[in-house]
């Protein structure tokens, strides 16, 4: 299947691999989870993780990113003063340890479903064991590891608004007063005209899950409701950082 995406850079013809699937989605006009693993489960990521060889194919190639990008995003603002860190949906350890090389004073806990965490924990080198963490569970329904920073890479994208701002509350709640959360996304130019990786990633999320690619006003807005102020943005190479803080309490 071709697509045609007019950008900034003038008209471009890209071609994304789609399958069968992909097809009845359009035909359907809902995504089609539970077809595609026949299972009763809407969730993408439930269903993902209940195969080793997915969860092994999926992660490594989430990894790639971040020895790319990672210190774009990790350096985009100085965030030496927070001592304990989530990064909530980790994956594996892979941006953790970009982490703790640019804050060593750090901790980072990654939070993931099990079956996520068993393999990433396979997979961990234990040379930083003392400041990486893993703790299991789901962030929706269980509760989420104290920290001063919570970071969401390429989390909220795959989310509808009502499940951001849900899942944005919780990490407020949690979140010590002063502290902050660090969203990691491909974010839309305001006009929309790009860049042409998110449009890109756009129609990726919103056939496989109830997601989209947002803006940083559409970013700034689910922070606001959950709470977040003093939004402040980074552009990166391909990913970019919003990062919002939660007031300190002052008497
Ligand atoms: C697109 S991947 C991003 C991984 C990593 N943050 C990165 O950017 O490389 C989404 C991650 O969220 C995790 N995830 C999805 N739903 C979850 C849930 N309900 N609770 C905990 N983790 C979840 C997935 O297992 C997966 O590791």
């Amino acid at each position: 299947m071709y697509i045609v995406v007019h950008t900034t850079e003038g008209l471009k013809s890209i071609r994304i691999t789609l399958g069968n699937f992909h097809l009845f989605h359009f035909r359907e006009g809902k995504h089609q989870v539970q077809l595609m693993y026949g299972t009763s489960e809407k969730d993408i990521y439930k269903n993902l993780s209940s195969s080793k060889e997915d969860i092994e194919k999926f992660q490594s190639g989430m990894e790639d990113a971040w020895s790319l990008y990672g210190q774009d995003v990790i350096c985009a603002f100085d965030l030496s003063s927070f001592n304990r860190v989530c990064d909530v949906g980790g994956g594996s350890d892979a941006f953790a340890k970009q982490y703790i090389s640019c804050y060593p004073n750090s901790t980072v806990t990654i939070f993931d479903l099990p079956n996520v965490v068993e393999r990433a924990k396979k997979h961990f080198v234990p040379s930083e064991e003392d400041k990486i963490t893993f703790q299991s569970g789901d962030f929706f329904n269980d509760p989420i590891p104290e920290a001063d920073l919570y970071i969401l890479a390429r989390i909220l994208h795959n989310q509808d608004d009502e499940k951001c701002v849900a899942l944005l509350t919780k990490l407020h709640k949690a979140c010590k007063p002063g502290g902050g959360v660090l969203l990691v996304e491909t974010v839309l130019n305001e006009d929309r005209s790009g860049p042409l990786a998110a449009h890109i990633y756009s129609i990726l999320v919103m056939l496989d899950l109830e997601g989209k690619e947002r803006t940083l006003s559409e970013y700034s807005t689910l922070l606001g409701a959950a709470g977040f102020k003093d939004v402040q943005f980074k552009k990166g190479r391909h990913l970019d950082a919003v990062y919002g803080r939660k007031e300190n309490i002052s008497f």
